[in-house]
């Protein structure tokens, strides 16, 4: 069944690798790449330059990906007033959409989560390092995915926090206690060697970026990061 199709649950392990670290310059070519090596999802990190330090790209590029290949598109947005710039990122193929819990997102978070899931898209919350797991709580019955950040957002290749399994951890318990069923995701210097630190602690889909496009092997990356 194709990606894009399939029902996900958190029970299932899912490599997300992360386009940021492709050729933008045959972005329909790495998405394939990235599927033809055992990639589960895509992930699109969407960068504005306001809430993070960097400019990546928009709804074009989720477009781009969409049209050339079915795989679910996991976009997550790292962007002020992500309320506004939604219905372009539902209209140009996201299956789940991720948006910051932080104040500097400037959004009504609730509203937004109740927004993207009425759009008849998978809801996604992050939060970044700094964050207290706190900030998060009042929002994950509202939530497909909680994004535990394991590093500073707005660049690849830095190195991964282990501390932030604390939060990973703290999110499969509280899902187990109340009956929910949200994937955790991590996102940030996620390889062969991290990767079983964060499976361990309870994460189940699991972003790379450099460790995957930037492997001399990809498909030997992707089984490594499953554990395989
Ligand atoms: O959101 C981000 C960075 O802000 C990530 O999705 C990166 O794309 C992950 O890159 P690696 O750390 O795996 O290289």
């Amino acid at each position: 069944m194709p990606s894009g199709m399939k029902n996900w649950t958190y029970q299932d392990l899912i490599v997300a690798p992360s386009l940021l670290a492709a050729d933008f310059g045959r972005v329909a070519e790495e998405t394939s790449r990235a599927i033809n090596s055992g990639g589960d999802w895509m992930h699109l990190d969407i960068m504005d330059g306001n809430f993070v330090d960097n400019i990546s790209f928009g709804p074009a590029m989720v477009e781009t990906v969409h049209a050339t290949n079915d795989v679910f598109l996991d976009v997550h947005l790292m962007i002020q007033r992500p309320d506004h710039y939604l219905p372009r990122f539902v209209a140009a193929g996201a299956d789940m959409i991720t948006v910051h819990v932080e104040p500097e997102a400037t959004h009504d978070v609730g509203a937004t989560l109740a927004a993207i899931r009425a759009a008849g898209v998978k809801a996604g919350l992050a939060l970044n390092p700094a964050t207290e797991f706190e900030s998060v709580v009042p929002f994950l019955d509202q939530i497909d995915m909680l994004l535990c950040m394991t590093v500073v957002p707005g660049f690849g290749g830095q190195s991964f926090m282990g501390d932030m399994m604390a939060k990973v951890e703290r999110a499969a318990a509280i899902r187990a206690e109340k009956g929910l069923s949200y994937h955790i995701e991590v996102d940030g210097g996620v390889d062969p060697d991290t990767a079983p630190i964060c499976r361990a602690a309870g994460a189940n889909v699991l972003v790379a970026g450099s460790s995957t496009f930037k492997a001399a092997d990809m498909k030997a990356a992707v089984s490594a990061i499953r554990g395989e």
